[in-house]
């Protein structure tokens, strides 16, 4: 029997992740290709007529699977029965800006928006947030909407954590598709630290530790992280925007994964609310690494964290500690 279709929110859905985005979901590699789904898309009103076109050439796409298209101003509207919401409304950084400076405009966005979602989007509907800050656009969206469960609250470090895998592939030459289980810790920023201390690749021999094929700690401590860590950066220099296609691709893995399960033995990263593991303070969304099933993500437990590790996690936590702090300045 035919699936039932599911409603998807995408903020900001005139802007260039939405226009990379929209397409994908309507293609199913957001839920699956048996999954219909029926899009509604938010944007503000000087982008109501370029918010019409992106509807226009949904229309002209025929894509099977989608049922329906809500193109809208007004956020009840868009939220309303939705069942997940991908929430990239907001103001991209320009070269030169850390993402923090788009702090005052996107927060209030979020405070906004969060009363929109939880009186109206379905029961359990499940939130990314893509918009930067992102973990602190969804710390306020999870505060301003007290009946969303937390669970149900995430931010996108996907992209961070693809990036990672990315660079590894290349530096050993070996499929992305063979490499597994890198972690992105903490914010979606310049302090985040992308850790290959677990991670693993498939060779006809089996698996094998990353640190010994790269065999390298300078590059591993030094080049690698900062590279994965600038990388938007690098992107804003180069095309003069931020990146578009990568991150609505990650979007896609990060709610595919969320929904649909993460295969057997394989982990992902994901801004999630912590439960103070890792002794990361409670009350943080903060990048761990997570399995997902039956619709659940759960933060994967006993890794070892040795003292460089250590002190990378809290510097990243002490920068979210901090960004909290003036989201709320903004917001008063
Ligand atoms: N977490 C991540 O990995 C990444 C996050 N980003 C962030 O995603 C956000 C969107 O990026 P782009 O699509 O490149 O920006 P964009 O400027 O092309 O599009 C943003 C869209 O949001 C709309 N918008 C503004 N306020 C809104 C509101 N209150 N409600 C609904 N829509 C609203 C704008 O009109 C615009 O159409 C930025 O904050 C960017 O920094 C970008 C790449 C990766
Ligand atoms: O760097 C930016 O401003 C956009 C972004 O979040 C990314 O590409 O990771």
């Amino acid at each position: 029997m035919a699936k039932e279709p599911v409603r998807v929110l995408v903020t900001g859905a005139a802007g260039q992740i939405g226009y990379a985005l929209v397409p994908m979901i309507a293609r199913g590699i957001m839920l699956g290709p048996d999954q219909p789904v029926i899009l509604h898309m938010l944007d503000i009103p000087p982008a109501a007529e370029a918010l019409n076109g992106v509807k226009m050439e949904l229309v002209d796409a025929a894509f099977p699977l989608l049922k329906g298209v809500v193109a809208t101003t007004d956020a009840v509207e868009a939220c309303t029965g939705v069942s997940v919401a991908v929430m990239v409304g907001g103001f991209p950084r320009k070269e030169g800006m850390e993402r923090k400076d788009v702090m005052s405009k996107n927060v209030s966005i979020y405070k906004a928006q969060a009363s929109a979602l939880e009186k109206y989007a379905a029961p359990n509907c499940k939130v990314l947030v893509v918009a930067n800050p992102a973990n602190t656009n969804a710390l306020i969206l999870k505060e301003f909407a007290p009946s969303i469960p937390e669970k149900n609250i995430t931010c996108l470090t996907r992209l961070d954590h693809n990036r990672a895998l990315g660079q590894i592939s290349e530096r050993l030459n070996v499929q992305v598709s063979d490499v597994k289980n890198v972690i992105i810790w903490g914010n979606h920023s310049s302090t985040q630290y992308p850790d290959v201390t677990h991670a693993t690749i498939k060779t006809p021999e089996g698996e094998k530790p990353v640190p010994a094929l790269v065999n390298d700690d300078a590059w591993l401590k030094g080049e690698f992280i900062t590279t994965v860590q600038q990388r938007g950066a690098a992107i804003i220099k180069a095309r003069k925007l931020s990146s578009a296609l990568s991150a609505a691709s990650s979007a896609c893995d990060h709610i595919r994964d969320w929904v649909l399960g993460t295969p057997e033995g394989t982990w992902v990263s994901m801004g999630v609310y912590s439960d103070g593991s890792y002794n990361v303070p409670a009350g943080l969304i903060y990048s761990f690494p997570v399995t997902c099933s039956g619709g659940e993500w759960k933060i994967v437990q006993g890794l070892s964290i040795d003292e460089f590790s250590r002190g990378k996690l809290d510097a990243t936590a002490a920068e979210l500690a901090e960004e909290k702090a003036l989201a709320y300045s903004c917001l008063s």
